[in-house]
């Protein structure tokens, strides 16, 4: 782990990042993401599931715009543990909290980058059961380094090829409550 920053340090990468989409921008986004998904799911009684800690701002302000039966969990699978790249092995952290077996799941994150995370907790459902398995992300972010055949079902905001936080993104840990998302500065 990399040394912890000070609030002034955290403070001024806040005060030097590039804003990449707005407040507004990111609720008309979800609103989209939402109607999507309601047209899809509304008839399907589906376990969603937002994976822990990136997700579950993005799960909280999508859920609300879901007006269909759903039941709601939660898992915590990482790659980057705090880090601005990622670790080789995904690390779980706590397993999926309602069972799925049969059921139709959605999974709920913030950030589509490489795809390796969604990958592996999209297998997991799969091996537990799942009849079938739905991914929506509020970000996808635009390179060539995806995981092979990857593909996310649900897409709200497409960025650049930058480290981003807010929305639930972290840069070291914080700044997940950033009400926009935002690209530090040098990265
Ligand atoms: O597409 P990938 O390259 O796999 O990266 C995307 C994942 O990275 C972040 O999680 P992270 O491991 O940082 O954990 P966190 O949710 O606790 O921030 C994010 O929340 C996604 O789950
Ligand atoms: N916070 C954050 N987490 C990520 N996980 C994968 N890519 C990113 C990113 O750009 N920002």
């Amino acid at each position: 782990m990399t040394e912890s920053l000070s609030r002034e340090q955290l403070n001024t990468v806040m005060d030097e990042a590039d804003l990449l989409k707005s407040k507004e921008e990111v609720e008309a986004a979800l609103d989209t993401l939402a109607a999507d998904i309601t047209a899809r799911l509304a008839d399907k009684m589906p376990v969603v599931y937002s994976i822990m800690n990136g997700g579950l701002v993005v799960a909280g302000q999508l859920l609300t715009r879901l007006k269909f039966p759903l039941e709601q969990g939660y898992m915590h699978a990482t790659r980057y543990r705090g880090e601005t790249s990622a670790q080789a092995d995904l690390q779980w952290q706590a397993p999926p909290s309602v069972p799925m077996d049969g059921r139709t799941v959605l999974i709920v994150d913030d950030i589509f980058d490489e795809g390796y995370t969604l990958e592996a907790v999209v297998e997991a459902c799969k091996a537990q059961g799942a009849a079938e398995v739905l991914t929506a992300v509020l970000v996808d972010k635009q390179h060539d380094r995806k995981a092979p055949g990857m593909k996310v079902d649900f897409i709200g905001l497409e960025v650049e090829d930058r480290y981003v936080f807010g929305f639930g993104m972290d840069y070291r840990g914080y700044w997940r409550n950033a009400p926009g998302i935002y690209a530090v500065k040098g990265l």
